[in-house]
């Protein structure tokens, strides 16, 4: 085959030399082509070899289009075509978008009005809050005594309800499966959400689309996907409409196992009304993002289910990324056969530790062990944590050995609400808010003493404003004037705090006005009831857990120091430095999620601990699939912290015989 497939091959790649596998996918003449690929084994690239193979083959570059799921996937795609000699004005011909700025362009042309693109979940909130108004003030609602409103600014109820509103347009479960029935909490159920959720969710897209106008108010991220399919599923046509690529000759689809109904709707539509070559290339040892809806399914039968396309299946089972020490390992992971053609070495190391303590000692000693050879290039050592709370012990050490970090897919512990809400009170407190110079941690200080006290915001002359309005108006006076958060603390929060909130508020600001030394911050969370606190304002077991832990690390971290104040000064002169340091001086603190598709010189994996990575008790085919994202993104160094005595089951899947602290390498 390899021989037959070069000597058909008229395109003829610049810097790389393409293995048999992508050969076979470059020249393949089946219309229809889903390729199973491992992680770095080339997707991307491979992507390219075709469309570099139809261009030799005389089709016009007019009549391509790929679709991806992210901006970066985009440009790398573009980048990764001129890098393999496809011309640059060639490849600006090809249409290459993301299924979000897809939809958006088709649907511009059905939307009887311009639709504003609520980019930030700020600007949602507003309206989620709207939402949340709506459902309390329906007296018809029947099922009223289920309902379990959240107060306002209730940071982990949004936040929930952001998860269920990506879920439910991602899986569009409720224009497929409601059917005539009503809303009730049965049918909220069957659905697997909360009662309160799907009402706040209705009233949301009410608000969004204007009481089902056909143009709605606004889109927020992946709404254009998601109004787009549900247009198509109407049974509204596309033909006729102006962008819709309807002469395309090849169509393609990188990333595929991320795709979700409403996407893959769309790309049924594509289809079924193209004439076009199709290839899409997934991992589904990838699918991280279920709970959007991503099913591997859509790599499956899906397309031969709803269209007349029959599929012809291909693999890329040689990473180019990291060598065959890891390919090994990786294929242990996903049980799949997995090896290398790269042409470097990949190290492995396992280490153990006893402590949460030692694990993060060892996280630093391997930044610094990097540092002092590649002092230039930190940001390709990556930390990648399963839960934001793993980073506390880490980020801690990190500070106190000053090496810059930046963190991707959550926020550093110290930006957590109830760091920040302690942080508030002690400025408060002294009346100095030295420690809180930059305007954006001030917002989010005032925003954190607001959820914590659950205050109500009053402002004279103007009862009929709502909660969010008067929250926002006070966020950006914090922002212009500091002392403002006084203002709010002693006017707002003090006042309209339940009685047994404002005793221990008030006692825990007299401690620290008054108090210092070393039991100090000890002193003042226990005067407050931190505990308690944390208890009310969350509802879930699992952020309430994380937020002892952010407070507990605090805690740690202030007793190295002479007061607490010593420690607030100290991490605001931090927080300033970290902002000047460029990108590719800092390391990363990464979610496994938020580094899908990127890849790192040296990634360290800590807290393999049973229970931990996996969480829980089992080994769910996503925590596997979020190791397998984790190691794969190594491409010379793969560093495993494993617990001594609890180490995570992973351990054992990923190498069958070796020890605990060998190091291991291999090409
Ligand atoms: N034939 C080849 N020879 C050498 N290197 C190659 C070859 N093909 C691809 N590569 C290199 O392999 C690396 C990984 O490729 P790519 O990013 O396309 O993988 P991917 O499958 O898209 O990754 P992921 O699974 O993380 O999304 C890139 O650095 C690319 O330049």
């Amino acid at each position: 085959m390899s021989q037959s497939a070069s000597a058909e091959a008229q395109f003829r790649p610049k810097l790389i030399t393409p293995s048999r596998e992508q050969l076979a996918i470059q020249v393949a003449r089946e219309r229809t082509l889903i390729v199973e690929a491992n992680a770095g084994a080339a997707k991307t690239t491979t992507l390219a070899l075709r469309v570099g193979e139809c261009l030799a083959r005389g089709m016009s570059a007019h009549r391509m289009m790929a679709l991806t799921h992210t901006q970066p996937a985009c440009v790398a795609l573009r980048e990764r075509m001129a890098q393999i000699g496809i011309a640059r004005p060639v490849v600006q011909q090809i249409r290459i978008q993301t299924f979000e700025e897809f939809s958006a362009e088709i649907l511009r042309q059905i939307d009887d009005r311009a639709v504003p693109v609520a980019s930030e979940n700020e600007q949602l909130r507003t309206h989620f809050w709207g939402a949340v108004q709506r459902v309390e003030e329906n007296e018809a609602d029947p099922w009223r005594d289920q309902l379990n409103l959240p107060a306002i600014g209730d940071s982990w109820f949004v936040e929930e309800f952001l998860k269920i509103n990506a879920r439910l347009k991602g899986t569009m479960r409720d224009v497929l499966e409601r059917d005539g029935r009503s809303a009730s909490p049965e049918y909220a159920e069957s659905i697997g959400i909360d009662y309160t959720q799907l009402r706040v969710y209705l009233a949301y897209e009410r608000i969004r689309r204007r009481e089902n106008e056909d143009t709605p108010l606004f889109r927020g991220a992946m709404d254009a996907t998601y109004d787009l399919a549900r247009h198509f599923h109407e049974g509204a046509s596309a033909e006729g409409l102006r962008h819709w690529p309807a002469h395309a000759q090849v169509v393609l689809v990188d990333e595929m196992h991320d795709l979700n109904q409403a996407m893959f709707r769309v790309l049924v539509e594509i289809l079924n009304t193209t004439k076009s070559l199709f290839c899409g290339m997934g991992d589904v040892d990838q699918v991280v993002h279920e709970s959007s809806g991503a099913d591997a399914v859509f790599m499956q039968t899906a397309i031969a289910d709803h269209t007349e396309r029959s599929i012809q299946r291909y693999q890329l089972t040689h990473s180019f990324r990291f060598a065959r020490s890891l390919a090994l390992r990786a294929g242990r992971v996903a049980a799949k056969p997995y090896s290398s053609e790269a042409a470097h070495e990949t190290q492995i190391t396992e280490q153990t530790f006893s402590t949460d303590e030692e694990c993060a000692a060892l996280v630093v000693a391997s930044a610094l062990a990097w540092k002092r050879v590649h002092w230039r290039k930190m940001h390709e050592f990556a930390i990648l944590l399963r839960h934001p709370a793993q980073s506390v012990l880490i980020e801690n050490q990190l500070i106190e050995h000053a090496l810059p970090f930046a963190m991707n897919g959550f926020e550093s512990y110290l930006k957590r609400p109830e760091i920040l809400f302690i942080r508030g009170l002690m400025a408060v407190a002294t009346d100095n808010m030295a420690s809180l110079s930059h305007e954006d941690t001030r917002s989010q200080v005032l925003g954190a003493l607001h959820f914590f006290s659950g205050t109500r915001i009053e402002v004279e002359d103007r009862p009929g404003d709502s909660q969010a309005t008067l929250l926002a108006e006070a966020v950006h006076a914090v922002r212009d004037n500091a002392m403002f958060l006084t203002t709010f603390f002693d006017n707002q929060v003090l006042r309209t705090a339940p009685p047994h909130l404002r005793r221990r508020l008030e006692a825990a600001r007299q401690l620290a006005a008054t108090h210092s030394g070393p039991t100090f911050l000890d002193d003042v969370l226990q005067a407050l009831d931190i505990r308690a606190i944390i208890h009310e304002a969350y509802i879930s077991k699992e952020r309430r857990e994380e937020a002892l832990s952010n407070i507990e690390g605090l805690k740690l971290a202030a007793r190295k120091f002479q007061s607490a104040f010593d420690y607030f000064h100290f991490l605001n002169t931090l927080e300033e430095k970290q902002r000047d340091f460029k990108d590719s001086k800092r390391l990363q603190i990464a979610s496994i999620v938020s580094v899908k598709g990127l890849e790192f010189e040296h990634v360290i994996v800590p807290h393999l601990t049973q229970g931990a990575f996996p969480a829980g008790n089992g080994t769910s085919t996503e925590e596997r699939n979020l190791l397998y994202v984790a190691i794969t993104r190594a491409k010379r160094q793969l560093t495993l912290l494993a617990h001594a005595e609890r180490p995570s089951v992973f351990m054992a899947t990923m190498s069958s015989s070796r020890r605990a602290g060998d190091t291991d390498r291999a090409a």
